[in-house]
C-alpha cells in the first residue's frame, strides 16, 4: 500500500464502518451489499470484469440468486456495469415502472414478466413540452384498434433508449396524452414485420454509447385497443373516453426517475471525490517551503477548497436522495390509494432537486477531473467517462431549467396562498413567516453564528426573500400592463434563482436532520463539520443573497472566508477516511487514480502498456504511411 495512503488512514477520529452503515441504511444492508458485490459478482466465475457481458447473463444470474428487491438489483447491476451505463437501463428505470404504475391488473399479468421495452415519449420537435407532442392515436371502433401516426417530421419519436432492433415494446405518449403500450415486434435487424414502421438509430452522441438511442416513424400503424395502459384512463369499446383523476398521472414515471436521480447525483459525486481525494493524497508536486520535500497536493489550501466542499456536497446529496425516495414512496403510495393531495408537492420537490443536484454534480465532476492535473484527463482516471455518462442528466428526464421553473410555479402558488391568509404545511411552510413578517432578518451578531440550526434558518430566510422577490417581479410586470404569461416569462431569471435557493435550503435542512440522528460521537462530529462546510461554502458562493436578505453584514463577510478556511483544515485529517466510507470497490470505480491502495504510478504504467496502441513495438501506421512517404522524400 502506498505509504501516504497508509498514513492517511491512521489516527481515524471516527468509525468508518458506522458511517458506511448510515449511508446504506444499516449494518445489515451494508453486509448484504457486500455479499452481492463480493460473492455474487466478483467471485462468480462467469463474471469476467474485462468484458462487458450481456444482459441475458445478468438477468439469469439475478434469477439464479433470487435477487428481486429493486435496491438489491441496483447493487448487483452497479457492480456488474461499474461506472458505465447498461444497455437496457431504460427498461428497468422507465419501461417497467410505467407498466407497474399505469397497467390495469389484466395488462400487468399479461406483460410484466415477459417483455423488455423502451420509453418513446420525446419527438424530434418536442422533448420538454409534452402538450406539444404531435403523434396521434386515433381510435377505430370498427376494428377496436388505435391508429398510431407520425403526421410530421417533427413528430418522429426521437431518443427512445435501448431501441433493440429485435423487438420493441414501447411505452408511447401520444395525443390525447395517454400511455399506450405499443407492441412492436420486429424480425431481423430493424426490418419491421408490419408496414408503416420506420426505425433507426439517431446517430453518434456525446457519449452514453452503451445505450442505443433510436428514432421511430409511424405511418397509420394499428395496435389493439387493449394496448392502451388503462389503470387511470380508459377508452371503452364504444370509443367513450374515461378521464383519469388527474392528467398528470401519466407523468408519474418521470417523477419516479427524477426522484432516483437525486441520490444518483450523490453517488456519482462520491465516486469522483473518492478518485480525486485519494489521488491528491499520493500525488506530490512543487513545494510549500523552499528546500523541503514536495508536499502531498492535498495539503494545498486551494486543492482542499476544490475538493472538500464537493465531499460535503456528496454526503448532502446522498442524504437528500434517501429523503427524496422515501418521500416518493410515501406519496406515490397515497396516490395509488386515490389520494392525490400531495402530488403537486412531490412534483415540485422531485423536479427541483433533480435539477439542483445534477447541475451541481455535473460541475463537481469536472472540478474533480481538473484537480487531478494531466492524469485526470486520462481515461485511466475514469473521470472523463464518468462526466460523459453523467452530463446528459441535466437534460433528460426533464431539462433542468424547465424543472426549476416547475418548482417555481409551486413556490409562486404557495406564496399567493400565504398572501391570501392560508397556513402552509410541508416543505414550503417557511413561507408562512413571510406573510407575518416574522421573516425579518435576525439580529446578526458581529460574529458569525456557526450553530447549524442558525445556518439552516439563514438559508430559509434567503429562500423566502428570493421567492418574494420573484413574486414581486411578476407583480411589477403585471403593473406595467404585461399579460400574466409575459409577466412570468420576464421574471424567469428570478424564478429559477428562487427555486435554486429553495432547493439549497431543503438540502441543507436534510443534511442537518440526518446529522441530528447520528448517535456515534465520532461520526456525529465529522458529519457536523461537513454540514457546516456545506453551509458556509454556500454562503461564500451566494454572499450577495445573504447580504440582501439582511442576515449577513458587510463586516461579517471576511469571517465567512475565515470560517471556511478553518473548516477545510478541520476536514483535512479525515478526508481519505471520509471517501473510504463511501465503500466504492476498485473494480467498480475502475480508476487508476482512485485505487484503494494508492499505488497509482505502477498501475498507470501497466494500464498504458495494455493499450492496443502498444501491442507492437512500432505501430503499423509507420509501415503503412510514414515509411512509404520517407522512401519518396
Ligand atoms: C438511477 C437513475 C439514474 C439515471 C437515469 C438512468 C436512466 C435514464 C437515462 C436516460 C433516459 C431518459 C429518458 C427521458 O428523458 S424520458 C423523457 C423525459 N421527458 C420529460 O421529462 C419531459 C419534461 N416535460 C414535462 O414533464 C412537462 O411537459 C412539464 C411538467 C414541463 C409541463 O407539463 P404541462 O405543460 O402538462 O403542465 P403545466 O401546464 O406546466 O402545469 C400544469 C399543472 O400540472 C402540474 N404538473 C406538471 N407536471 C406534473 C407532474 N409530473 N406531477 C404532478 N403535477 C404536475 C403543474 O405543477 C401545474 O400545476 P398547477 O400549477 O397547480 O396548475
Ligand atoms: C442521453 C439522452 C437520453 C434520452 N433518452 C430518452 C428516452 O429514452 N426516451 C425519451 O422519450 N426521451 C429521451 N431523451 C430526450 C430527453 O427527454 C429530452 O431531450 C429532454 O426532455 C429535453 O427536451 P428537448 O430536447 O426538447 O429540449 P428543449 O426543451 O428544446 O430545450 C432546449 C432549451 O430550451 C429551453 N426551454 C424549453 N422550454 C422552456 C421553458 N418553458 N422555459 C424556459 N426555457 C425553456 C431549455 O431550458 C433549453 O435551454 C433523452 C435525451 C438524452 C440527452
Amino acid at each position: 500500500m502506498n505509504p501516504d495512503i497508509l498514513r492517511e488512514r491512521q489516527n481515524a477520529t471516527f468509525d468508518i464502518e458506522k458511517l458506511t452503515n448510515i449511508l446504506d441504511g444499516g449494518a445489515e444492508r451494508t453486509n448484504r451489499r457486500r455479499e452481492i458485490r463480493e460473492v455474487l459478482v466478483l467471485n462468480d466465475p462467469d463474471f469476467d470484469y474485462g468484458t462487458p457481458t450481456s444482459l441475458p447473463t445478468m438477468i439469469l444470474k439475478l434469477r439464479e440468486y433470487g435477487i428481486s428487491d429493486p435496491v438489491e438489483i441496483n447493487w448487483y447491476k452497479s457492480m456488474y456495469w461499474g461506472t458505465g451505463r447498461e444497455a437496457l437501463g431504460l427498461h428497468y428505470v422507465m419501461f417497467l415502472p410505467t407498466l407497474y404504475t399505469q397497467c390495469d391488473s389484466e395488462q400487468f399479468n399479461k406483460w410484466v414478466p415477459l417483455i423488455i421495452g423502451t420509453y418513446a415519449q420525446t419527438e424530434m420537435g418536442h422533448g420538454t413540452h409534452l402538450r406539444g407532442l404531435e403523434t396521434t392515436a386515433t381510435f377505430d371502433p370498427a376494428t377496436q384498434e388505435f391508429v398510431m401516426h407520425s403526421p410530421t417530421v417533427t413528430s418522429i419519436k426521437w431518443w427512445p433508449g435501448g431501441r433493440n432492433p429485435l423487438f420493441l415494446p414501447l411505452i408511447f405518449l401520444s395525443i390525447p396524452l395517454s400511455a399506450s403500450l405499443f407492441d412492436l415486434f420486429l424480425s431481423g435487424f430493424a426490418l419491421p414485420t408490419c408496414s408503416g414502421i420506420v426505425i433507426g438509430d439517431i446517430g453518434p452522441k456525446f457519449g452514453f454509447d452503451a445505450v442505443d438511442n433510436g428514432y421511430l416513424k409511424l405511418e397509420h400503424v394499428r395496435i389493439p385497443r387493449e394496448n392502451m395502459l388503462m389503470k387511470y384512463a380508459q377508452v371503452k369499446p364504444d370509443g367513450s373516453y374515461v378521464k383519469p383523476l388527474s392528467s398528470k398521472l401519466t407523468y408519474g414515471t418521470m417523477v419516479f426517475i427524477r426522484s432516483l436521480i437525486v441520490g444518483n447525483a450523490g453517488i456519482v459525486l462520491s465516486q469522483c471525490c473518492t478518485i480525486a481525494i485519494r489521488y491528491s493524497a499520493v500525488r506530490h508536486q512543487s513545494e510549500i517551503r523552499a528546500g523541503e520535500a514536495e508536499p502531498q497536493i492535498l495539503d494545498y489550501q486551494t486543492q482542499q477548497h476544490k475538493l472538500f466542499p464537493l465531499l460535503a456536497t456528496a454526503y448532502a446529496f446522498l442524504f437528500a436522495g434517501q429523503y427524496m425516495i422515501d418521500t416518493y414512496n410515501r406519496i406515490s403510495g397515497d396516490i395509488n390509494q386515490g389520494d392525490l393531495s400531495e402530488m403537486p408537492e412531490l412534483h415540485a420537490l422531485s423536479a427541483g432537486l433533480k435539477a439542483f443536484t445534477t447541475w451541481t454534480a455535473n460541475t463537481g465532476i469536472e472540478v474533480c477531473r481538473m484537480s487531478c492535473g494531466g492524469h485526470g484527463y486520462s481515461r485511466s482516471s475514469a473521470l472523463p467517462d464518468i462526466y460523459v455518462e453523467f452530463t446528459p442528466s441535466c437534460t433528460y428526464e426533464g431539462e433542468n431549467t424547465v424543472m426549476m421553473l416547475q418548482t417555481a410555479r409551486f413556490l409562486m402558488k404557495s406564496y399567493r396562498q400565504v398572501q391570501a391568509g392560508q397556513q402552509l404545511s410541508g416543505a414550503v411552510s417557511y413561507l408562512n413567516k413571510v406573510h407575518h413578517r416574522v421573516m425579518a432578518p435576525q439580529a446578526v451578531s458581529s460574529q458569525l453564528d456557526l450553530n447549524l440550526n442558525t445556518l439552516v434558518d439563514l438559508y430559509e430566510i434567503r429562500a423566502a426573500m428570493l421567492v418574494e422577490l420573484a413574486a414581486q417581479s411578476i407583480q411589477q410586470e403585471s403593473a406595467r400592463g404585461k399579460c400574466q404569461e409575459d409577466s412570468w416569462n420576464n421574471s424567469t431569471i428570478d424564478l429559477v434563482r428562487a427555486s435554486d435557493a429553495h432547493c439549497h435550503y431543503m438540502v441543507l435542512k436534510m443534511f442537518r436532520d440526518k446529522v441530528d440522528q447520528i448517535e456515534d460521537p465520532g461520526v456525529h462530529s465529522v458529519m457536523s463539520t461537513l454540514a457546516h462546510l456545506y453551509a458556509i461554502h454556500g454562503m461564500g458562493n451566494f454572499t450577495g443573497d445573504f447580504l440582501q436578505a439582511g442576515v449577513l453584514t458587510g463586516a461579517q463577510v471576511p469571517s465567512v472566508s475565515k470560517c471556511l478556511k478553518g473548516l477545510l483544515a478541520e476536514v483535512r485529517p479525515s478526508a481519505v477516511l471520509l471517501v473510504d466510507a463511501f465503500d466504492h470497490h476498485d473494480k467498480m470505480l475502475n480508476s487508476v487514480l482512485g485505487r484503494h491502495d494508492g499505488n497509482v504510478y505502477e498501475a498507470m504504467f501497466e494500464w498504458a502498456r495494455s493499450s492496443p496502441l502498444n501491442r507492437t513495438e512500432v505501430h503499423e501506421s509507420f509501415h503503412k504511411h510514414l515509411k512509404p512517404l520517407q522512401a519518396k522524400l
